[in-house]
């Protein structure tokens, strides 16, 4: 098994650095986590070249981003390394509130069956980093320097120059754009003279993995006020390879540097397992910190040609795990953007719309991871008085459910008013509004064949879901086929078992067609499309109107 953990990778001379004149490349990623590895994998297989610097030459160290949500799993299905993820990470989709030391709330964040993916996994962020290294690998047009620092960037009108120091001295890059994918730090940021704007919380938390061998069913456990943590709250989950994150509340005034010290960790996971049975129970501390967070933002995601995503871009608190997650969206909104602009397949204004959608999305997500910590680290006794009355009526009354904030998990934002969505012409109900994240259900194939709806979508290009047979299914086929637009066609035929779920979820009817973005978001629909209006809709999403 390998340790990825204390892997290491290899720095490696490279031609760039023996150039008389710096190399230029379509795009240079600077940070290889979580969103640079998936934007660089992303822009591989659409055949854009990409140069992938990171400074340094390991993966992440601890276990630190540990919930990957259906719609990060879904991503990483289409870049071909989700299966990976998903058989080595424990999935879940319980939720359990818990108020003094009684369960007063359960939820279920993926009820209805008809998904390939679960609501969440759970896995270390080596792991994940550890995989979308080795998918990267195996992809020559990905070019990941490890021990490649960028230490300079100047801009132009058409590109950027970076200088890059590595263990044999600095070298110069140019690009013609830059995605600075280099976290919550961002030296990018700090060069540019650039930064994030938000709120800081007051508070701090221990995280600390724990390794035991003892089992509980693979859900999410959050208290308030629990006995064994007076007065301050806790949350645990499960991990790969037996281990278990817990985090514990711990007040403004904790000594971060105490806290840390195994003999301060112990008392408190031991009291944490006492509570819930496990009394006897062994366990070894392994990777542990103490935080603080911060909500808040870049103004502007794009800057001339430096693209920011991920914890560069944003940061929020861990409370509904909307961190990676939301940064491996910004890669999945980015990658396909870029391909089509660096291969004169759209204007480069389609990039203000990564900035304009993320933006959105970013909003939405610190408005509630605001409002998750407001609720979990009441500032005020009125504020403390009115969390626990309402985790006091959630035993009894189902409408102060709805009150409570344990966190709100990360689901991909519906980019209702994106200037690349085809508003609406026909009547539709449901959720698939254009700017939603396209639905997963079981796909039936006419030969009775079986697969997954998003798998069917092709990473290269815009797909178009047609739904049903016969007449009106072949008339919007052959507009399809008429709007002249490279599509790639999914054929969503009825009536067979397990076909009602799409029909449900896309309120279809034979001929209805779904236009899907290649980041798998609906850009337009039609119960009888014309050819000219497909033609219309895929130059809107490509920003050519
Ligand atoms: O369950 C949640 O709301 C998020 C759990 C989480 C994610 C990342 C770090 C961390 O300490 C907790």
């Amino acid at each position: 098994m390998i340790d990825y953990q204390s892997l290491r990778f290899d720095y490696k001379r490279h031609a760039d650095q023996d150039a008389a004149a710096p190399a230029r490349h379509p795009v240079v990623i600077v940070g290889a986590g979580p969103v640079g590895l998936t934007l660089a994998i992303d822009l591989a297989l659409r055949q854009v070249p990409v140069v992938l610097l990171d400074n340094d030459n390991t993966l992440s160290s601890g276990s630190r981003a540990i919930c990957f949500a259906k719609r990060t799993l879904e991503v990483f299905d289409r870049l071909g390394c989700g299966d990976r993820m998903v058989d080595k990470g424990v999935s879940w989709n319980v939720g359990k509130v818990f108020f003094h030391d009684e369960q007063v709330y359960r939820f279920d964040l993926l009820p209805e069956p008809g998904h390939e993916r679960p609501a969440f996994i759970n896995l270390q962020q080596y792991y994940v980093e550890g995989y979308l290294v080795e998918r990267a690998a195996a992809l020559p047009l990905v070019d990941l320097r490890w021990n490649n620092k960028v230490t300079g960037i100047e801009q132009s009108d058409d590109g950027a120059v970076l200088t890059v120091e590595t263990p044999e001295g600095s070298y110069r890059l140019q690009a013609d754009y830059v995605a600075a994918c280099d976290g919550s730090r961002s030296s990018t940021r700090q060069m540019l003279g650039l930064e994030a704007k938000g709120r800081v919380f007051r508070d701090r938390f221990l995280i600390a993995d724990i390794t035991m061998d003892a089992d509980l069913p693979t859900e999410r456990r959050f208290w308030f006020d629990p006995s064994f943590h007076p007065g301050q709250s806790v949350l645990l989950h499960k991990q790969a390879d037996g281990m278990w994150r817990v985090d514990f509340q711990l007040g403004w005034d904790a000594d971060p540097v105490e806290e840390r010290k195994p003999e301060n960790i112990t008392p408190r996971v031991r009291a944490l397992l006492d509570s819930i049975g496990f009394e006897g129970v062994q366990f070894r501390i392994g990777w542990a910190s103490v935080y603080t967070f911060a909500c808040q933002r870049m103004e502007r995601f794009r800057h001339g040609r430096v693209l920011f995503a991920g914890d560069s871009a944003h940061g929020v608190s861990p409370f509904g795990a909307r961190g990676a997650n939301s940064g491996v969206q910004d890669a999945d909104n980015l990658a396909w953007k870029l391909a089509a602009v660096v291969q004169g397949n759209a204007p480069d204004a389609l990039l203000d719309s990564y900035a304009s959608e993320r933006e959105y999305a970013a909003d939405e997500n610190i408005r509630n991871s605001t409002r998750a910590t407001d609720f979990i680290t009441p500032k005020s006794e009125v504020s403390r008085l009115f969390r626990d009355a309402v985790l006091e009526l959630t035993k009894r009354h189902a409408f102060a459910r709805t009150l409570v904030n344990s966190g709100r998990l990360s689901v991909p934002s519906v980019l209702r008013d994106s200037p690349l969505n085809t508003p609406d012409a026909d009547a539709f109900t449901g959720a698939m509004v254009p700017g939603a994240a396209a639905a997963d259900a079981p796909v039936v194939h006419a030969d009775g064949s079986t697969g997954w709806l998003l798998r069917e979508c092709h990473v290269a290009q815009f797909t178009a879901l047609i739904f049903g047979q016969g007449e009106a299914a072949e008339r919007s086929l052959a507009a399809l086929r008429a709007s002249d637009r490279p599509l790639h066609v999914v054929r969503m035929d009825d009536g067979a078992r397990g076909s009602e779920f799409a029909a449900q979820r896309y309120d279809a009817r034979p001929g209805t067609v779904y236009l899907l973005r290649p980041d798998q978001h609906v850009c337009a629909r039609w119960r009888a499309p014309s050819a000219a209006q497909v033609r219309n809709a895929v130059d809107r999403a490509l920003g050519k109107h």
